[in-house]
């Protein structure tokens, strides 16, 4: 250690309720308070030019600052007693605020839920104080009195201490009311007489009867189960008792699970879970919404009863509210739900597992653009607790950070119960339109479909539709038009009476929509357009007996539609199920023995440069729907690309092959992981003014990239150019280190604050 100790300051916060403050004021830490004082913690400080004593909360240590240090007033106290997961979960606020870019209240708009009155429904109830002796010995003087309602209260009340195990004894108001005539008046004068106490009990709306609106079954489920009826094998114990051994190095705090679909990875959080709730601290899991089924909840249920609770979009927001309140006052220890669950006011937590971690969900589409991952390691880091991402399908970003070892890695290669990874078989789709069949499914799919009906097995059939954004291609030779500097898709865009044209998202270009295939002049080139009806509708001609369920966001409207349609088809309901994306995410169906991806490749041409990343997913989650019970399964992917790395190294269920390809396009292109991005949205009412602002923008980040080797693309319209009236731009930086796109929009940030020119327009920013 140096001889000279340093000065520590600390960025405050200091009032969180006004938009006006919302600013970061620095104070010196004093020597005596420096073991007190971290992130979260509640202080006094004096403020403004009187020296007012305000409140604060600590939300940054530091030991530089850019005021003349002589200037810092110093921190006058800590507020005891307040320290708790408020503080912390401001000090999280604070964070984001910082890194994503938005307002202090937006992100604690973010992070602390909102108080409900709706929520606090109340019951009173009525509670006996007195002993049983001396309760008899009343109850003989009331009746002597010829106190009738009083004396009916209290022998209710007996009746009722004599029938509960711990001999307590609560009447409910109601109850007391409608049963036994008894008004407040007479409960009032029972209490001041110290007789009874009327309290207020907060009535909480159980979780799992707010996951679906039927109870039918229900209660019989639930049964605590206390044991399972297997052991975890080889690889599952592995993967837990290395995150346990090294449950007390700091160093070691997030973990990346790689586990193959099937691999049983969710018995391994559950594992987790266990060990930090018999450490008296709690666990925040997250998963996507949509895999936030009935049948996942319940094995939460079900190994850790009531001390679990799930979070939802469909409930209300007072009903959410229940839920952190239960989690604040320590009546849960396991929160479940999407992204918004991470900010559960645990005061202890221990652990924060993320499931299908690579999911998109995981990103806030609204202000603060957090991601969920980057959050939650944040404040995992904070509280001292772990991180633990799972997927079958790592995010690049995390397996990058796994490689440098950021992250440790875990991995499982084998399904749980020794089942087989389903055989693969990859349909060039070119070939069966050179040979004459132009239906959506080909003919090796359709003879797979014939088999697997007539075994009485089920089979679904994914329509790949993400990104759907309008890309051009050729249907003969499978060409799409891209880019010529980005590497991605052209989209189409049908301009009035001025024609199609194909524009790049990233850079701008464009370029007319060509009518015949640039690389083998076939005619038959443009968008495609299927939709699962019309899936339904030609696989119900081909098999006019098969049963066919829809999922899309069509059938999944209303409360409880999407769970219903996954339950009827759990059931045996249907043989065929016909869906999007969502029907991918997380089922586990042991009858299902076939799955057709049609159009695999559609996300391959999404205008992203995750398009190949999604692409891979999306096909190796599909395929891992497959063959899951007893029975092996097999996948037919159909494609017009069949040598496309991400499409090859899906059907071989190889996650490495795959990887390696991608990241050297990443860091050929400077793309995230491997660089950093940064991109500028701007947002105006005035098209060819927000154009102009932009273009000034370009050219100051030209400048700064100059020194640094930035690249700079843009200005482009957004792939949604305009959103009720109001037009949007985009530009993006790139460059292979993060620390340097800081610096760019730190600069970025002032030019634009300081310039009236960009008034009359927004700029928000976004990150990878
Ligand atoms: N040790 C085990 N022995 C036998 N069966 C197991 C074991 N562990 C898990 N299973 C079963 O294997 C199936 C798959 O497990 P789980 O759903 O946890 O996998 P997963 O890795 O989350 O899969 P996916 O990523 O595809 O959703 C479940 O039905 C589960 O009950
Ligand atoms: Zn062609
Ligand atoms: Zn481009």
């Amino acid at each position: 250690m140096s001889g000279t100790e340093q000065v520590l300051y600390a960025n405050v916060i200091v009032d969180i309720s006004h938009e006006k403050l919302d600013k970061i004021f620095q104070y010196r830490v004093p020597d005596v308070l420096r073991m007190q004082i971290h992130p979260g913690t509640a202080v006094t400080v004096p403020f403004g030019n009187g020296n007012r004593r305000i409140q604060g909360y600590v939300v940054k240590l530091t030991d530089r600052t850019d005021y003349p240090p002589e200037k810092i007033k110093e921190i006058q106290g800590v507020c005891a007693g307040q320290t708790g997961v408020e503080g912390k979960l401001i000090a999280l606020a604070a964070w984001m605020r910082d890194y994503y870019g938005s307002t202090m209240i937006q992100a604690l708009k973010a992070v602390l839920p909102v108080k409900q009155k709706v929520a606090q429904k109340e019951q009173k109830q009525i509670r006996l104080l007195l002993p049983e002796k001396e309760a008899r010995e009343m109850l003989q003087v009331l009746e002597k009195k010829n106190q009738k309602a009083r004396a009916r209260l209290l022998d209710a009340l007996l009746v009722i201490a004599k029938q509960n195990e711990k001999g307590m004894a609560v009447l409910s108001w109601e109850r007391a009311k409608e049963q036994y005539g008894v008004t407040m008046p007479v409960v009032r004068a029972m209490e001041e007489k110290g007789i009874v106490k009327l309290e207020s009990m907060r009535i909480y709306r159980e979780p799992l009867d707010l996951m679906i609106s039927r109870s039918d079954q229900k209660q019989e489920e639930v049964k605590m189960q206390t044991g399972r009826d297997f052991f975890l094998n080889e690889e599952q114990q592995l993967a837990v008792q290395t995150i346990l051994k090294e449950w007390d190095q700091k160093d070691k705090s997030v973990y990346l699970l790689h586990g193959v679909t099937g691999s049983g990875k969710t018995e391994v959080y559950m594992e987790l879970i266990d060990f930090v709730r018999k450490q008296g601290k709690q666990a925040i899991f997250l998963i996507p919404e949509i895999a936030l089924t009935y049948q996942m909840v319940l094995r939460f249920y079900q190994r850790f009863g009531s001390r679990v609770s799930i979070l939802h979009s469909r409930m209300s927001a007072g009903e959410r509210y229940d839920q952190y309140e239960k989690a604040k006052n320590g009546e849960i220890d396991i929160m479940i739900g999407p992204r918004s669950a991470l900010f559960t006011p645990f005061s202890n937590l221990g652990i924060i597992i993320i499931d299908e971690e690579h999911e998109e969900s995981y990103k806030s589409e609204t202000v603060p653009r957090y991601h969920a991952r980057e959050t939650a390691q944040r404040r995992a880091e904070m509280e001292g607790a772990k991180l633990i991402l799972g997927s079958a399908t790592p995010s690049v970003e995390s397996y990058y950070r796994a490689e440098k070892g950021e992250y440790c890695l875990l991995e499982m290669k084998r399904r749980a119960n020794r089942q087989k990874l389903p055989y693969v078989w990859i349909g060039d789709m070119r070939n069966e339109m050179r040979e004459g069949n132009r239906s959506i499914l080909s003919r090796y799919l359709q003879e797979q479909l014939g088999m697997c009906l007539e075994r009485g097995d089920q089979a679904m059939l994914f329509l790949n539709r993400r990104g759907y954004a309008g890309f051009v291609a050729c249907r003969s030779c499978g060409t799409v038009i891209g880019c010529p500097h980005c590497n991605v898709s052209l989209s189409l865009h049908k301009k009035g009476t001025a024609g199609e044209k194909l524009v790049c998202h990233y850079c701008g270009y464009t370029q007319p929509n060509p009518r015949l295939c640039p690389s083998c002049t076939s005619p038959f080139i443009g968008s495609f357009q299927v939709g699962t009806q019309q899936v339904v509708s030609q696989v119900q001609r081909m098999f006019p007996k098969a049963r066919i369920l829809r999922m899309d966001a069509d059938t999944t409207r209303g409360k409880d539609g999407h769970h219903k349609i996954l339950e009827t088809f759990a059931k045996g309901g249907a043989d065929i199920l016909v869906g999007t994306q969502m029907i991918v995410k997380g089922h586990d169906f042991a009858d299902v023995t076939l799955v057709g991806a049609l159009a695999a490749d559609l996300s391959l041409h999404m205008s992203d440069y995750r398009a190949a990343e999604r692409t891979f997913q999306l096909l190796t989650q599909a395929a891992g729907r497959a063959g899951r019970g007893e029975k092996t399964g097999s996948v037919v992917i159909q494609t017009y690309e069949p040598d496309h790395y991400s499409i090859k190294a899906a059907a071989a269920q190889d996650y490495q092959a795959f990887y390696e390809e991608e990241i050297l396009y990443r860091s050929l292109m400077d793309y995230p992981p491997v660089g950093g991005m940064l991109a500028l949205h701007g947002q105006g009412e005035d098209e060819s003014y927000l154009q102009m602002a932009m273009e000034y923008l370009k050219k100051y980040l030209d400048v700064l990239a100059k020194k640094t080797q930035a690249r700079v693309i843009g200005p482009a319209d957004e792939s949604v150019s305009k959103v009720a009236d109001i037009y949007r731009k985009v530009i993006y930086v790139r460059h292979g280190r993060k620390e340097v796109l800081d610096q760019i929009k730190e600069r970025t940030e002032q030019y634009i604050e300081i310039n009236r020119g960009f008034d009359k327009i927004t700029i928000q920013y976004d990150r990878d």
